[in-house]
């Protein structure tokens, strides 16, 4: 097992890391004082329920807990202020108290809406990340939660940290292969931003991730999850660097509304956005291997880097105006310097972001 710490003073916490954690969860459990009297709501989609909840559910009531699953349909259309509302209902009627716990079994959909419903519950309850998707190393780190309205990803939505975050790596094995690569975007971010050497070990090693080997999957896992944590220990809300974490997010959160958060995954638009970001970036003068690579790179992992032609570049400009980066009247964007470097730019040209977003439509 591998472990990480989230530093955040008393708020501090760990990310455990390995292959068959899910039967050693009462033990954690009870290393952390989950409490066993008041009931724990077990927040999950129904793909991933069928596999992994009821000997969840088994473990954590033979060790003594009362349990409340909630299965939510899969998929982003779940982030809701409907579905949330439900689970609220589902808290109350079950008698979740102040010293209950929500536990999110699942993918990053389930964390931020189950980790909304933490935030929300009673003004804030304990909450438990337990991922089970690549791209969740991402989210389940970090303390954002939140659900979507229709036309802004994430709006409604809170800083709440988890108590623990327990990865369970063999959860990873049924994952589909369309997902598998969604998911090694925000893996391939996280090298973007921070490490020029774990960007080459991804193109290196990508059949191997792409095969989800335990041996590659761990390391990238364990490399993401210690961007992550890094990143938010030095700016848990946002003040300034951490948001470089939103690299490609920019055009990306806006392509998955302006596609009604149906047709691409939030990996693949976060791919799509990570190549626009790099135009960008050799735009303002960075060395062109910045657009090369990244693209290589993404490409590899078997993800998308052009923008559905059909997708409106003006709608697309006009959702950007929702993006939480925007200040002062000024799109903020994250803009590469080099591979594994970037900057928080806030000058850019209304001219130069809708030349990429159309340049976007003929990527090759
Ligand atoms: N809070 C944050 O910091 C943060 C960071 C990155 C992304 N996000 C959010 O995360 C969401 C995307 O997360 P995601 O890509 O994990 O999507 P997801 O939760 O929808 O999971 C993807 C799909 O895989 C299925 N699935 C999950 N685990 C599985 C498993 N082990 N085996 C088989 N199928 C499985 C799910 O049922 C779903 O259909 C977006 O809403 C995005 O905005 C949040
Ligand atoms: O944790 C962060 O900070 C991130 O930006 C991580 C992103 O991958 C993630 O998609 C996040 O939910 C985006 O945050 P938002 O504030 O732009 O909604
Ligand atoms: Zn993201």
């Amino acid at each position: 097992m591998r472990e990480l710490n989230v530093e955040l003073g008393e708020r501090s916490y760990p990310i455990y890391i390995g292959e068959g954690l899910l039967t050693d969860i009462a033990e954690i459990f009870a290393r952390h004082q989950i409490a066993q009297k008041s009931p724990l709501l077990l927040v999950s989609d129904e793909q991933v329920a069928s596999r992994y909840m009821a000997p969840l559910v088994e473990t954590l009531r033979t060790a003594g807990y009362t349990v409340v699953p909630a299965v939510v349909p899969p998929g982003e259309s779940s982030k809701s202020l409907a579905v949330f509302e439900q689970l609220i209902t589902t808290a109350l009627e079950a008698g979740l108290d102040r010293h209950s716990t929500v536990v999110a079994l699942g993918g990053g959909v389930v964390g931020d809406l189950a980790g909304y419903v933490a935030a929300a519950y009673m003004r804030g309850i304990r909450f438990v990340q337990i991922p089970t998707t690549i791209l969740a190393h991402d989210s389940s780190v970090g303390g954002k939660v939140a659900v979507n309205h229709p036309s802004a990803k994430n709006i409604i939505g809170a800083f709440h940290q988890p108590e623990l975050v327990l990865y369970d790596l063999g959860t990873l094995q049924s994952l589909p292969p369309r997902e598998v690569s969604a998911g090694l975007a925000e893996v391939v971010k996280h090298g973007l931003i921070w490490d020029e050497a774990f960007v080459r070990w991804i193109e290196d090693n990508s059949a191997d991730l792409l095969a989800l080997r335990p041996e590659a999957l761990g390391y990238a896992l364990y490399k993401g999850c210690g961007v992550k944590a890094e990143v938010v220990s030095r700016d848990e809300r946002e003040h300034s660097l951490r948001a470089i974490l939103n690299l490609g997010h920019t055009i990306g959160h806006a392509l998955e509304a302006v596609a009604e958060y149906d047709e691409l995954l939030h990996g693949e638009a976060i791919s799509i956005g990570m190549v626009g970001a790099a135009r960008i970036g050799v735009a303002l003068g960075a060395d062109e291997e910045v657009y090369t690579v990244t693209k290589r790179v993404l490409q590899a992992c078997g993800l998308p880097v052009r923008l559905p032609a059909h997708l409106d570049t003006d709608a697309i400009m006009k959702a950007m105006q929702h993006d939480k980066k925007f200040k002062e009247g000024r799109m903020v964007f994250i803009v590469p310097t080099a591979i594994g470097r970037v900057e928080i730019r806030q000058d850019l040209s209304a001219a130069l972001v809708r030349e990429t977003v159309d340049r976007l439509k003929e990527e090759a």
